[in-house]
């Protein structure tokens, strides 16, 4: 056991150790700062110091095991030795700290929109930036919403609805609702039980949650959390070393995950100019490499993860490469049902049932990927009709599922997916409408 007296002796650029995480190790990070992806200025900031609270949210999970030679991790630390770090409050911190404590209970919270409010006054900025962007002018991130404006009800009367059964079964298994909570990654940002809340929030209501790749647990810590019995998805970045690809999908079938949603409207990050506004104030708060900023600015750094920094992922999670081909090789290494996630286009969802797979998610991402893809629910109406003229299938079908996520913000959403056709539909934090 090190003692924190001991630890905070370095801290210099000469001999640098830092803290991180609940279990309070210490790590040598002197021959990694020069390396380090986020500069080595912030990692100096917390030079011989406990930086778990700046790390924890925007680092993924395994982020240390991968990059930080063994030798260096120290082990652990004496925590009751360990001084407070001293975080400077800003103004604008003290007011949000506020709004925190004073936010609103979660019984006056009436609809998706008031949850959307709170958040953007309580989240810290970065939170914010990086759950709320889209890409570039965010006109398909509104027109996922406006696009169920367009769709109006037809009611019929004198129908006894004394009793509505609204549960349903997604790709086989039983859901209180038909919706499902869809993958985002980074969970941490917004609460430190992260993806946990909703795995606890899922076994609670009977819906199912999909596991993102880039979750801030680790895949097994949120299996680890779910119910006996539990269902969960798993959503599949297919990483370009295919071997990683492999494990993911192994170590989900493993652990008995019910189905793989692979995302495939991903080929890179989408051009979330939010976030990336940020990144540039970040850069010019911790680097001094103005190289940084400028590929920021462009656009044109290697940002391949889901967030776009300051949100790190191994710029590998995304495979420009990803092609049907790879499907093929999908479907013969598991048994679970393949799932494409992120289909535009009747043509698209036409060949994911030629090629034998469970279904498709009609989504752009929630807009964050290519500006002008239309909404999953117009794309919807497309694939019934063309599904049903090239192949005579109708929907709901459960030999093949549509899904349909983006701009899902009431149960009226939901409803609207579900007559069109939809197994279920998804929400804010992210529910899935299963058409
Ligand atoms: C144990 C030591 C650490 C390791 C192994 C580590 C690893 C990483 C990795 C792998 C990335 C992102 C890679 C990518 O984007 O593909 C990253 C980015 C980042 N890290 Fe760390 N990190 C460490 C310590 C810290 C500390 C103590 C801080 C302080 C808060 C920090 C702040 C950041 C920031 C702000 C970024 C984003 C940089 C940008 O987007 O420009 N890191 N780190
Ligand atoms: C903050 C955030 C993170 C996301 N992370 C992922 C992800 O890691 N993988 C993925 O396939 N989709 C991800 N998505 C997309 C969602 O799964 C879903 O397709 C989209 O949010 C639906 O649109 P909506 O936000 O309008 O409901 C993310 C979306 C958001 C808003």
């Amino acid at each position: 056991m090190l003692s924190g007296k001991e630890v905070a002796q370095h801290d210099s650029k000469e001999s640098c150790w830092i803290i991180v995480h609940g279990e309070w190790h210490v790590y040598d990070v002197t021959e990694f700062l020069d390396e380090h992806p986020g500069g080595s200025k912030i990692i100096l900031k917390y030079a011989g110091k406990d930086a778990t609270a700046e790390y924890d949210p925007i680092h993924p999970p395994d982020a240390i095991k991968t990059n930080l030679p063994k030798e260096k991790h120290l082990g652990p630390v004496q925590p009751d030795t360990v001084e407070k770090v001293e975080v400077e409050t800003t103004d604008e911190e003290k007011a949000r700290l506020e709004r925190v404590e004073n936010k609103p209970a979660l019984a006056e919270i009436l609809n998706l929109h008031d949850f959307e409010y709170v958040a953007r006054q309580i989240m810290p900025e970065k939170a914010w930036a990086y759950f709320s962007s889209a890409a570039e002018d965010e006109i398909t991130m509104r027109e996922n919403h406006a696009a169920f404006h367009r769709i109006w009800f037809r009611p019929r009367i004198l129908r006894d609805v004394t009793n509505v059964d609204y549960s349903t079964k997604i790709l086989g298994h039983n859901s209180s609702m038909p919706i499902y909570i869809s993958a985002a990654a980074l969970g941490k940002l917004g609460h430190p039980d992260g993806e946990l809340n909703l795995t606890r929030a899922a076994a609670k209501h009977g819906i199912i949650q999909m596991i993102p790749t880039l979750a801030s647990f680790s895949f097994d810590e949120i299996v680890d959390n779910a119910q006996p019995g539990q269902v969960q998805f798993f959503q599949l970045y297919v990483n370009k070393n295919r071997e990683v690809a492999r494990r993911l999908v192994e170590q989900a079938e493993a652990r008995g995950i019910k189905a793989l949603f692979i995302t495939v409207d991903s080929a890179q990050l989408g051009r979330r100019e939010k976030a990336l506004q940020l990144i540039q104030d970040m850069n010019q708060e911790h680097t001094s490499d103005p190289s940084k900023v400028t590929k920021a600015q462009l656009g044109t750094s290697n940002v391949t993860q889901e967030a776009s920094k300051p949100m790190p992922a191994p710029s590998t999670v995304l495979d420009p490469g990803l092609c049907w081909k790879d499907i093929v090789w999908f479907k013969s290494i598991t048994k679970m049902p393949i799932i494409l996630k992120g289909v535009q286009c009747w043509e698209d969802a036409l060949e994911a049932y030629d090629q034998g797979l469970a279904g498709c998610v009609l989504s752009n991402h929630g807009g964050r990927q290519l500006d002008f893809s239309r909404s999953g629910i117009e794309v919807l109406a497309e694939c019934v009709k063309y599904l049903k003229e090239k192949r005579g299938l109708t929907f709901p079908n459960e030999k093949f599922q549509l899904f349909v996520d983006g701009g899902v913000r009431r149960a009226t959403d939901v409803l609207k997916a579900v007559a069109l056709g939809a197994t279920a539909g998804k929400l804010c934090v992210k529910i899935n409408i299963n058409t």
